[in-house]
Parts: structure tokens; sequence; C-alpha cells
């Protein structure tokens, strides 16, 4: 029997308690073949269109972060049986669109936005009454954008001041079809309204100024409803055939190409290093730091590229080479909205000055991800400055002085970013709150040390954190 991790995803964490870490330079280059944890996107999508769908849905290598397991523990409370089998293997027996349950107590959405907002979205055309929270990090995050679109087809909302969490919604029995464009480029309110769709008769139409990442498309499709998507002068426009009946899916969840990112620019960090990725979800919405750091003179090839699940997936390689600026153009953003904080440490070892243009979403991320990211490298040596909503990066040209320490601020990424820079400064980094990394990637650390250890350094019994990597508690 496995055990089911949801139940451990119920209430805070004991070990909630600010975990510090510390990254110095490794003794040798990283270099191994390894494997990443599933997509957090498409990881909380399978559990909740698996929900909606008739019959079992089988999920494999399903993410099995604190994030995705918030989404879970909710689909259960709706009254979908959710069953784990072993690590990333997953049932979920489904309901029905419009077949949801009321739940009996507050959902907890932990530090998750994706989980948050989708739900919205789902509950939003059923006839049932639920209050949602979340952690100190969601609870300040912005849920009018959601609220404001989910309210024209008929549900109803109280929120707290500035439109945050708590909220209530009452959903309605009579959903009206939205036609709605979206104020921002977000993949979460796309799909929010295409999941509030779902329930409505008609056609639900969601037009994006740009095209963000298209999992949910995808997956309804897969689920067997009917999609049309065009570009026109306007944007992308979505359509969804309201009411379908979706039948349940095998779902193959890919590795998380922003999982990936840390261990490949850490590779392209680490002088010598040469570290391969296998099986990273390489959706053409979800690669633009491939793209940018390859503008930067990055060593990146994908091997054995394939489609699986209806996601395009291959094996992506780094090796060290020294890098140079670049500038990111706003429209490339949404295609890597969540690997700024990484890419700005790549930029801080490149020469040059980077600039990364657009970039105002990132202040409603876990964190404010623009104050964070400048923070980061300011305590490490790097000048980095904020210019409106661009982020600018004084590369080095080599190692950064390190040395500091870097305010989480209950950001996963911001955490990550901090521990990669520590392998690759002169001196090491110290994060205050590594719990965090939980949330998408548990086991970054182990991961990160088995890369130095087969680069030569002393391994330990299971290359866990402390165990000879450096990785380790300061
Ligand atoms: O739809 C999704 O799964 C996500 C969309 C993005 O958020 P926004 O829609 O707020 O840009 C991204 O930052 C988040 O990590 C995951
Ligand atoms: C922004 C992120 O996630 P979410 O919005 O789901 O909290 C992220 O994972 O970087």
């Amino acid at each position: 029997m496995s055990r089911d991790p949801t139940d451990a995803a119920g209430a805070p964490s004991a070990a909630r308690q600010g975990r510090p870490l510390r990254a110095r330079a490794p003794a040798r280059p990283l270099a191994g073949r390894v494997r990443v944890p599933g997509d957090k996107s498409i990881s909380h999508r399978a559990l909740m269109f698996g929900a909606l769908a008739v019959g079992t849905t089988a999920i494999e290598g399903l993410l099995e972060g604190e994030d995705v397991l918030r989404t879970a523990a909710a689909m259960r409370a709706l009254g979908a049986e959710v069953e784990r089998l072993g690590e990333g293997s997953w049932r979920v027996a489904g309901r029905g669109v419009g077949g949801l349950v009321e739940p009996e107590d507050v959902l907890d959405m932990g530090n998750s936005g994706t989980a948050a907002r989708l739900l919205c979205g789902l509950l939003a055309g059923h006839p049932l009454f639920a209050v949602m929270t979340g952690d100190a990090s969601l609870r300040r995050r912005p849920m009018r954008r959601v609220i404001e679109p989910l309210s024209l087809i008929g549900a109803r909302f109280a929120a707290r001041e500035g439109g945050r969490l708590p909220l209530a919604v009452e959903g309605t029995a009579d959903p009206l079809p939205l036609d709605y464009r979206l104020p921002v480029a977000s993949a979460q309110v796309k799909s929010a309204c295409l999941l509030a769709g779902l329930c409505a008769p008609g056609v639900t139409r969601v037009i994006e100024p740009e095209p963000t990442r298209d999992h949910s498309e995808n997956m309804l499709r897969h689920f067997g409803a009917t999609v049309r998507v065009a570009d026109t002068p306007e944007g992308r426009v979505i359509e969804l055939d309201g009411q379908p009946e979706l039948a349940a899916a095998a779902v193959r969840v890919p590795g998380d190409p922003s999982s990936a990112a840390f261990p490949l620019v850490a590779a392209l960090l680490v002088p010598g290093s040469r570290v391969a990725v296998e099986n990273v979800g390489l959706n053409p919405l979800r690669t633009g730091l491939f793209t940018t750091l390859r503008e930067m003179g990055a060593a990146l090839r994908v091997e054995n590229e394939r489609i699986e699940g209806g996601e395009p997936v291959g094996d992506v390689i780094a090796e060290y080479a020294p890098l140079r600026a670049t500038e990111v153009p706003p429209a490339r953003v949404p295609s890597m909205i969540d690997e700024f904080p990484i890419l700005a440490v790549a930029a801080a070892c490149a020469s040059g000055v980077t600039r990364m243009r657009g970039l105002a979403e990132l202040r409603v991320k876990e964190s404010d991800r623009l104050a964070a990211t400048a923070a980061l490298l300011a305590a490490n040596g790097v000048r980095a400055e904020i210019a409106g909503d661009d982020l600018l990066v004084h590369g080095l040209g080599g190692p950064p002085p390190g040395g500091g320490t870097v305010a989480t601020r209950m950001d996963h990424r911001i955490a990550m970013s901090g521990l990669v820079l520590g392998l690759a400064a002169r001196a090491p980094v110290t994060v205050d709150d590594a719990s965090f990394i939980d949330t998408s990637f548990p086991g970054f650390a182990a991961l990160m040390n088995r890369l130095a250890t087969a680069g030569g350094e002393r391994p330990g019994p299971e290359g866990r954190p402390g165990e000879g990597g450096p990785i380790a508690p300061p």
C-alpha cells in the first residue's frame, strides 16, 4: 500500500518552519541524466478534468508537489474519487460535467494560484456554495481577475478587500456562456473561463491578447470536448462548445520544463558541466527560456523529440558555455512567465546587461518576483535594476561574488534560483526557507546533489542534502 500524500496536505505542515539551505560551488562539474517531477500545470488539469469526466481517468507521472496535492484534496471534497496507486500513479473517478457536490468544509489551496483560480471556474458553473482560502502568499494574490468574468456567467462571489482570499462562491445552476476578452495574458484566467464554460449551454468564447500555455485546450480535446482556436488581429480566439460529455482519458504527464530549468541552467553556469534532463515537456508556449538561453550562446540540445498524450516531449541536454546578455521582448514573456528568476541568475553570470521587458505580471506571483529577483541578486553582489516593468541585470561575465542570504518570500522559484546561484558563485549562498520548494519540485536538493556527486563529489547514501553534495543545511 502506498501512502497517500494528500493526507499530509490538509494542514500547514510541521516542516513549514523555515528550512534554510545553503549552496556552494561543487568541487567538480555537474554531470548525469535525470528526470524532473511531472508538469505542475498539466497535473492540476488532469485531476480537475478527471473529476469532471465520466469514468476513471488514469494519470501517470503526476507531480506530487504540495500545490497539486491541494487540487487532489479539493477534487475529493467535491465528490470525485481520487486514489493514489503508487508514485505518480493516480486514478480519478469523475462525476461528469455539472456533477460536483457541495464541499463540507473550507477548500484550502495552500500556495497555489493555479489551483485557486481554476477551482473558481470549476465551482462557478455548479449550483453549490464553497469557501476557499490559502496560505499567506496566496491570500495576497489577486482573484478579481477570475471573479469578474465568472460573475458574468451568473456566479456570485464575496471576497476580502481587493478581491483576495478567503472568498465565498455561490455557483449557478444556469450558467451563461461567456464572451470575454482577457485583460491580462493569463492561462489561469483563460482556464477558469473554459472550466465554467463546460457547464454552460452554447459556445464560450475567450480572447487572449497574447497566446498563453494551452494545456487546458489540449486536455479538453483529449477528454472529448470541441475546442476551436483561431489567431486573429485581435488576438487568439478560443471557442468551447458547452455541456459536452467528457469521457475519462489516460494522461501521461511529462516532466515540467519550469522545473527542468534549474538543473539545466546550473549546468550552463558551472564550468565543465554536462546535464541531460529526460522527458521534458516542450510545448512551444512553455519554452521561451530555452529560446532566450540559446540567444545568450547556451549549448542546449533536444534529443528524442516525440509527441506524448498530445504534448511535445524530449530530452534536453545542457553543457557549460560562457553566456552573453540578451533582451527578452514582451511578446515572449507568457512562454517563460515562471522562468525569470532563474534567467536572471544566468544573466548575472553572462557578459553585458540583460534586459527583460514587460514583466508586470511577475508582481502578482507567489511573491513580487520582480522585487524578489532584484533583491536575490543584490544580496549576492550583482547589480539589478527595475525600470518600470523591466528588469535589467548587469552580468559579471563569470561567477558572481555570492555570500549573501536570499529572502525566499514563500516563493519556491526564488528559493531554487538562489540555490543555483550558490552553485555558480564564488562564495556560498543561503536561502532562508527552502521548504516552499516542495510546492513544485520535491527532491530538488537531492537531485542537484546527485548531479554534483556524479561529477565526482563524495556520494552520500541517497544523495540527500547534507550528505556530501553542495546543497546542504547551513
Ligand atoms: O495556468 C497555469 O497552469 C499557470 C499559468 C501561469 O500563471 P498566470 O495565468 O497567472 O500567468 C503560471 O505562472 C503558473 O505557474 C501556472
Ligand atoms: C506562479 C506559479 O504558480 P501558481 O500561480 O500556480 O502559484 C509558479 O509555479 O511559478
